[in-house]
């Protein structure tokens, strides 16, 4: 389909309103995150991140990302705590990134940008399914975590030595007994705002809680992201770089930060 939505020059983020009328709404994402008017909230509790490797399914290249998914069938791999209420499920992670190290992030901090940034989504139980909960002003939570040029990553590794299997959209494999876990930073501090999903269709079901503290990557790792393309196999091959949506207005809503 050829009007599908993308990152390119022609069917790239400022496209996307044309299709999905979200993209003008009051809680969209990412947004640059100022740190100093992000305010404190005491009441904040701390997050409870509990992922239990056995869920963990197949890796997808899906067009847009890769994304590894898991089986949210139970209450395995959740997320509670934090500035949620009742638990959510671990659906899915996936990541955004740039042509070069100096972009590639969703969300800026002081208007910068990462080259990467791992987004691993969680759905609300008090829904039936991830596709229930999808449209719910509660229904989705996902943690947003930047990944900073340094040494080379050693779990983010078993993810990209994955890739080779999954150079083309549409390929899937099998992805198991991986720790969703050993991705995320010593420091669980985190900025939290309402917001949506950062693709079409841009839902405005989200709540945000991006992590204060980074991940490494290396530059050679970072050339493996950029390995992968949007096209599928046999179609004239488009490197998949840049499939991050720039900032969206913050339309008046309040960034809070769980550490002072
Ligand atoms: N980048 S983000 O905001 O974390 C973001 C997160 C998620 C989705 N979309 C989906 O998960 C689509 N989807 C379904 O509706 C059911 C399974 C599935 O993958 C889009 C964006
Ligand atoms: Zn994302």
């Amino acid at each position: 389909m050829s009007n599908a939505w993308g990152y390119g020059p022609t069917n790239g983020p400022d496209t996307w309103m044309e299709r999905f009328p979200n993209a003008k709404g009051l809680r969209q994402s990412p947004i640059n995150i100022v740190t100093k008017e992000a305010q404190f909230d005491p009441s904040l509790k701390p997050l409870k991140v509990k992922y239990d490797p056995y869920n963990s399914r197949d890796i997808l290249n899906n067009g847009q990302s890769f994304q590894v998914d898991f089986v949210d069938d139970t209450d395995s791999s959740t997320l509670t705590g934090g500035p949620i209420c009742g638990t959510y499920r671990l659906n899915q992670f996936h990541f955004h990134w740039g042509a070069s190290d100096d972009r590639g992030s969703e969300h800026n901090v002081d208007g910068a940008q990462f080259p990467c940034e791992l987004h691993l989504v969680h759905w609300n139980t008090k829904y039936s399914s991830f596709r229930e909960a999808a449209d719910k002003d509660d229904g989705l939570a996902v943690i947003g975590v930047f990944l900073k040029i340094g040494a080379p990553n050693p779990q983010l590794q078993k993810v990209l030595d994955a890739l080779d299997l999954v150079k083309t959209k549409g390929k899937q494999t099998t992805f198991s007994n991986f720790d969703a876990k050993t991705l995320l930073p010593h420091s669980l501090d985190y900025w939290t705002y309402e917001g949506s999903l950062t693709t079409p269709p841009l839902l405005e079901s989200v709540t945000w809680i991006v992590l204060r503290e980074v991940i490494s990557v290396s530059s050679v790792q970072m050339a493996k992201f950029r390995s992968l393309f949007f096209t599928g196999e046999g179609e004239p091959q488009i490197s998949m770089v840049d499939n991050y949506r720039p900032p969206q207005l913050l339309q008046g809503r309040q960034v809070r930060a769980s550490f002072q």
